[in-house]
């Protein structure tokens, strides 16, 4: 067998990443590795002193005294935390010196710090996908009778176990973000996150951090530890992005190149992360006109535009009005005669969700559970109604419709009193018996 040399030792036992001690049968150092050194701060002056007298409390003399191994002791000595092993030597069943190997707590106690940082980091981005995805609509909430929005309900059915991205095409508040929980929901994607973000609201300047994060140091203003952008986030899920007509070109292109690869790269980062994301994108406006006035890339738009539903506005199916209110109405509430009538002709700039916000207004206003034109808001009287009147037929009957929808307007804006009436005929600048008989005429009351 071949003898290895003392040097030969000593480099082995130089190279190890734990400190290491070794004493002789009489107490006496006779060997400390540099990691030894870097981690008590003790230096080779200790060699050949006896450690009792240079370390008092080292429990080393006893293990050569009694033999015993000694596992896992906490020092600590001049702000220096560490672990200790120690084992006797022995020869022949006698034993010739002692060995102690040490651990830094300080690096362990620094792993744990930064092990308890990401952990909190993991919670708060846990707390934030559950308020950003917290899914709470499926098909069977979208309300209605009609059959352009019925179709759009089976379509987004049939494509919601797809991958397909989808492009949602409607008004503001009549239900894109709805249709699109809804298709997240019905997905396989159901038990992973489903995260909105409104492009309009988030300016130019940070939009790219919010959807694909950045390094620690990308920027002045970055936090520290960097961010993980709302795309790593939806990994697996859906990421909603409503008005993405807003987005700005350059934004675009990033965009486009993230749906291309499934990769994102944070900004300052070199490296590419693999995301499996579905996209379900929304707009009010025009894209195909925005990309022919180079408004918006033609590349991206072909790219989000390959399942596409238009959600019709509320006043192009008046059908679902009733069905709404029912089910946006407190239970025992109900609608006047005139109030539904109004509801039916007014123009719903602001959809289902001006629906539902101004039901919840005048429940709060109506004592008997009678909805009436006095608990309506006044902006929704005052709205002039453009749509609903008669645009073919005779001069002289369009005249009339739209003279019947104004003054019914003007009658909405004042009590039904003889001091309303006046006020209504002066502003129609009409007498007051003129006044009585066009109500008579159209029937207004
Ligand atoms: N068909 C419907 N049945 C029941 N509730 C509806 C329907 N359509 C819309 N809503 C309700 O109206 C409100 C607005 O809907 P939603 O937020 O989906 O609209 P949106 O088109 O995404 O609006 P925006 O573009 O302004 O974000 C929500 O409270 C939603 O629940």
């Amino acid at each position: 067998m071949r003898i290895y040399s003392n040097k030969w030792w000593e480099q082995v036992i130089t190279s190890i990443n734990d400190g290491i001690l070794v004493i002789d049968e009489f107490e006496k150092v006779l060997f400390i590795n540099p990691e030894y050194s870097r981690i008590t701060g003790v230096g080779k002056e200790i060699i050949g002193k006896l450690l009792s007298a240079y370390r008092p409390g080292a429990q080393l003399p006893s293990t050569l005294k009694d033999g015993k191994t000694r596992v896992g002791v906490y020092r600590e000595i001049n702000g220096r935390a560490y672990v200790v092993d120690m084992a006797p030597i022995e020869d022949n069943g006698k034993i010739i010196g002692a060995v102690s190997v040490c651990k830094s707590i300080n690096e362990v106690k620094e792993l744990s710090n930064e092990l308890n940082k990401k952990v909190r980091q993991v919670i708060e981005l846990q707390e934030k996908i559950s308020t950003l995805s917290s899914v709470k609509y499926t098909f069977d909430q979208i309300i209605t009778q009609s059959a352009e929005m019925i179709d759009n309900k089976n379509i987004a059915k049939k494509i919601a176990d797809s991958n397909l991205p989808v492009l949602l095409i409607g008004e503001s508040g009549t239900g894109k973000e709805l249709f699109s929980q809804s298709i997240h929901e019905a997905s396989d994607r159901r038990n992973h996150p489903f995260i909105a973000v409104n492009c309009a609201t988030i300016p130019d300047t940070l939009i790219e951090s919010e959807l694909f994060g950045y390094v620690d140091g990308a920027f002045t203003s970055a936090k520290k530890g960097g961010k993980v952008g709302l795309f790593e986030m939806a990994n697996k899920g859906t990421l909603f992005l409503d008005e993405i007509g807003d987005l700005s070109y350059n934004v675009q292109a990033n965009l486009l190149r993230v749906l291309q690869e499934g990769t994102v790269r944070r900004i300052g980062a070199s490296t590419e992360i693999d995301v499996d994301v579905r996209i379900i994108a929304a707009t009010h406006q025009d894209l195909n006109q925005m990309a022919q006035k180079n408004k918006f890339r033609q590349d991206l738009y072909f790219r989000l535009n390959v399942a596409h539903l238009t959600i019709p506005p509320l006043r192009n199916r008046r059908e679902d009005i009733p069905f709404l209110v029912e089910r946006f109405l407190p239970p025992n509430y109900r609608l006047s005669k005139d109030v539904m009538q109004f509801l039916q002709s007014y123009s719903w700039p602001g959809n289902v969700r001006e629906l539902k916000n101004m039901l919840s207004y005048a429940s709060c206003l109506a004592d008997n559970g009678i909805i009436e034109m006095d608990h309506l808001p006044e902006v929704m009287k005052n709205q002039i109604i453009e749509d609903n009147i008669q645009t073919d037929g005779t001069l002289k009957s369009v005249v009339a419709s739209a003279e019947a929808r104004y003054i019914k307007q003007m009658l909405m804006q004042y009590e039904k009193n003889i001091e309303g009436r006046t006020l209504v005929a002066n502003n129609l600048g009409i007498s007051l018996a003129s006044l009585y008989n066009k109500i008579r005429k159209y029937e207004l009351e």
